[in-house]
């Protein structure tokens, strides 16, 4: 929702932009905080949702820590004072350079996705002379009955190690001097709105977490990851239910004595906050359809091209009215999937008219390209 000075404010900008509700990110992480301090329990912000340097700072002061999915990521957070204790490093595809940058910035821990993995990370961390932490990625073939691009649980999937793949992890554990075991981590896909879903990864949690302990490990960090999703077709003020989330956790999962449970949530804490604000160019009205051009495309906001996700789309120039018409929302990117919307239903739309975006605070600018020759989307501000 936008405000009548939100909306002549942004008549003077140039546009694409994304806005960000600092204010509601605020709320959102406060409300995230509080109830996860009621188990005791630690986030780890996913990075890769959303690294812009104003939504970061923010995070940082709530003092949630950072999942990293690279080398930028991890060095980014530590460049913006995160602390390093909570900074930990996911990713099927670390490269020998990015494994010695986290051994010499000493983060949390490495979140490790092979056996391979496992044996560089020993190396080079011996060739430092350093101990590595680190926490083996299990796939626990739980479905997260969301998007199948965005499963990342499953078998078939490139994440993590497979169960029948355990034993072997755990004797190259136990033969190495240079990792030292810190628990299990788990990350089942992303935009899951079923909460059932995360009973059943605990049931396999408690199961791995025991098989290590018969194994003669000390299970000290529970991870289960992310992917509470967010309710795109309501983005006004919406903050995800994250004490229902929390509590089935706290319910499920078997805790021992001085284990901790991390989480590493990305687009629940950020995805409200932001919409990408455009321009229309044109309006093509046609015989079987009408055409409305915006000046943002695919470059700007990815998802829809990418895995046909909705995304709200508002004329927040001219006020929502009974009588509207349908048209197929565009962008200027020479690709047919550049579509933000078909059939949407709007009231009727003229050149200039400002169109928002909604929920692309997750996966939004970040996933933006200079496809075309684009220029690079900026940020606007409640705060400024
Ligand atoms: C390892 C890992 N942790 C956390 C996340 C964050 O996911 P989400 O933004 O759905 O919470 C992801 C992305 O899916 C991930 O790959
Ligand atoms: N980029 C995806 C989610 C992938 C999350 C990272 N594994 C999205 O836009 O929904």
């Amino acid at each position: 929702m936008f405000s009548d000075k939100d909306i002549s404010h942004f008549a003077n900008l140039e546009t694409p932009f994304y806005y960000y509700d600092l204010a509601l990110l605020q709320s959102t992480l406060s409300n995230c905080a509080d109830a996860a301090k009621l188990y005791n329990f630690h986030v780890h912000y996913a990075m890769k949702a959303n690294f812009n340097s104003r939504v970061l700072e923010k995070i940082r002061a709530i003092g949630f820590g950072a999942d990293c999915v690279s080398g930028g990521e991890v060095s980014k957070a530590i460049e913006l004072g995160f602390d390093k204790a909570q900074v930990v490093f996911a990713g099927v595809g670390k490269s020998d350079k990015e494994i010695n940058d986290a051994l010499d910035q000493d983060i949390f821990c490495f979140n490790v996705e092979s056996i391979q993995e496992l044996e560089v990370i020993n190396e080079l961390a011996a060739a430092k002379g350093k101990k590595a932490r680190v926490a083996i990625r299990i796939n626990p073939n739980v479905d997260a009955h969301t998007h199948h691009n965005i499963t990342t649980g499953l078998d078939e999937n490139k994440f993590g190690i497979n169960s029948w793949d355990l034993p072997l992890c755990a004797e190259t554990l136990k033969k190495s001097d240079q990792l030292e075991f810190i628990g299990i981590h788990f990350h089942i896909g992303s935009q899951i709105t079923n909460l059932d879903v995360y009973k059943n990864l605990c049931v396999r949690v408690n199961e791995f977490a025991e098989w290590f302990e018969e194994r003669g490990f000390t299970v000290k960090v529970l991870n289960v990851g992310g992917g509470l999703g967010i309710d795109y077709h309501h983005p006004d003020g919406q903050i995800p239910d994250f004490p229902a989330y929390f509590k089935i956790f706290n319910e499920f999962l078997n805790v021992r004595p001085n284990q901790e449970v991390h989480f590493e949530l990305g687009r629940a804490l950020v995805g409200q906050s932001a919409s990408l604000v455009s321009k229309v160019l044109y309006v093509k009205n046609g015989k079987k359809k009408n055409f409305i051009v915006l000046d943002a495309g695919m470059t700007e906001l990815m998802r829809p091209a990418l895995y046909q996700a909705y995304h709200k789309i508002e004329n927040i120039s001219k006020p929502a009215v009974a009588d509207v018409v349908k048209y197929d929302v565009v962008g200027p990117i020479c690709e047919s999937t550049d579509c933000f919307g078909k059939e949407v239903e709007l009231p009727e739309t003229f050149r200039n008219d400002l169109i928002a975006l909604r929920s692309a605070g997750a996966y939004g600018e970040v996933m933006a390209s200079h496809y075309n020759l684009r220029n690079e989307i900026r940020g606007v501000y409640s705060e400024d």
